[in-house]
């Protein structure tokens, strides 16, 4: 067990997510690092406080236990956002599993992040939060399960940013995990970073902004909803907006043929998506994390793709969907590619999907039938 504090709340009350038993939810936040928790690219974060939840129970040899990773906006919570993964036939049984999740580094749902109090200056980070990896992100992770004495993964699984995590879990810890999944996942392209470097500048050109430094109730709202609906546009696709919006008139009966203000469907959908945003995201963690998520490039860590992906000894399955274009299918299936020249034992599926990157989370039923097969389930 390593040193550090720990509070722990048993038995809350929590909404039951769709055809779910009893989740057996532990929610906890550890805290450690009071010297400092050194940063892959300089500075450091004193304390570290990671936010955590806890499914189902460890077995005596603690050797069931998976790790699930949030993607940009999720929380700790798995079954806020992921519930199918519980589900009857879903990919955890409970009975077998125990489940963790955590909140990352730079997020506003309860571990270090900006809004958290900088030893150094008694204040909060804001903006001056630093530059985290997700190979950070992983290491504090690994911190919090050698406090929980777990040793071993039996499997770490994420989506977006998630799959980052649970690559670098299998690359940066490779005696720590026997499998790792990883969909909608690569190092972002062009495309990709130049539409994370769009949001951060809308972000910085609201008024509220201030370089960072705002109260709650006077924070850069309009900044936040548009690098929202912006990202909004990249998690989906152009077959499901013709689908569902096409040149359909907003439903609460606008008329952009006669208002000039007036919005088409799909503009009062980007604007309901913004305003639910800003209700319950923070500026300086979304320019937080979308900075991590620029960086995630396992070749320049580890200076080539074979040095990098020789290290695997966990079994990947990646998983590409066809619609994404935030992280295309081509650069999750080159990439796998990779995995397999360097020795790994890598597998690739590809969800067939009209949902773009966010499939993993709006068809969860598509991704369980690829990963159902006895290379890619958990046993
Ligand atoms: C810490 C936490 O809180 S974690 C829990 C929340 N976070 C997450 O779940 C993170 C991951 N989840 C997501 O990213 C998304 O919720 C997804 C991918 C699962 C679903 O994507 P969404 O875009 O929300 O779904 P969808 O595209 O169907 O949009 C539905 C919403 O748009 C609204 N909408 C659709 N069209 C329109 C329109 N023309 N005008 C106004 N509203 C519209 C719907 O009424 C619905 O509103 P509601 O969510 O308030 O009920
Ligand atoms: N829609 C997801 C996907 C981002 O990769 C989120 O908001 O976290």
């Amino acid at each position: 067990m390593s040193t550090g504090t720990c509070t722990v709340s048993a038995g809350e009350p929590i909404p039951a997510p769709r055809s779910q038993r009893n989740l057996h939810l532990i929610q906890g936040a550890f805290t450690f690092a009071d010297e400092g928790f050194p940063l892959d690219n300089g500075g450091s974060l004193r304390p570290v406080t990671i936010r955590y939840a806890q499914y189902g129970e460890p077995n005596a040899k603690a050797d069931n236990v998976v790790l699930v990773c949030h993607a940009l906006s999720g929380s700790a919570k798995v079954d806020d956002w992921w519930p199918e993964l519980f589900a009857e036939g879903g990919l955890l049984d409970l009975d077998k599993f125990c489940v963790i999740g955590t909140n990352i580094l730079g997020s506003c749902y309860g571990s270090t992040g900006p809004n958290s109090i900088n030893a150094e200056t008694g204040q909060p980070y804001g903006a001056d939060f630093p530059l985290v990896t997700i190979s950070d992100i992983v290491r504090a992770q690994a911190k919090l399960l050698d406090h929980l004495g777990i040793k071993k993964l039996k499997l770490a699984i994420g989506g977006s940013i998630g799959g980052m995590q649970a690559l670098h879990w299998a690359m940066d810890y490779p005696d720590r995990v026997e499998q790792a999944i990883a969909i909608g996942t690569a190092p972002l392209g062009a495309l990709g970073l130049a539409l994370n470097h769009i949001q951060r500048q809308v972000i910085r050109l609201d008024p509220k902004w201030n370089a960072g430094s705002y109260s709650h109730e006077n924070s850069p709202s309009q900044g936040i909803s548009i690098a929202r609906q912006i990202a909004m546009l990249s998690y989906k696709s152009a077959e499901l907006f013709d689908e569902r919006y096409g040149r359909k008139l907003n439903r609460n009966g606008e008329d952009p043929y006669t208002h000039h203000e007036a919005r088409f469907d799909v503009g009062g959908y980007l604007d309901h998506q913004g305003e639910k945003f800003v209700q319950r995201f923070d500026a300086n963690s979304y320019v937080s994390i979308t900075r991590t998520m620029d960086t995630f490039d396992p070749v320049r860590k580890y200076r080539s793709a074979k040095a990098a992906y020789s290290r695997i000894k966990a079994k990947i399955t990646l998983v590409g969907i066809s619609s994404d274009w935030l992280f295309p299918p081509e650069d999750v299936r080159k990439l796998a590619q990779e995995m397999i020249a360097a020795g790994a034992s890598c597998d690739y599926r590809e969800i067939i999907s009209a949902h773009g990157h966010d499939a993993f989370l709006a068809e969860p039923e598509k991704l369980l039938e690829v990963l159902s097969d006895a290379h890619a389930r958990p046993v």
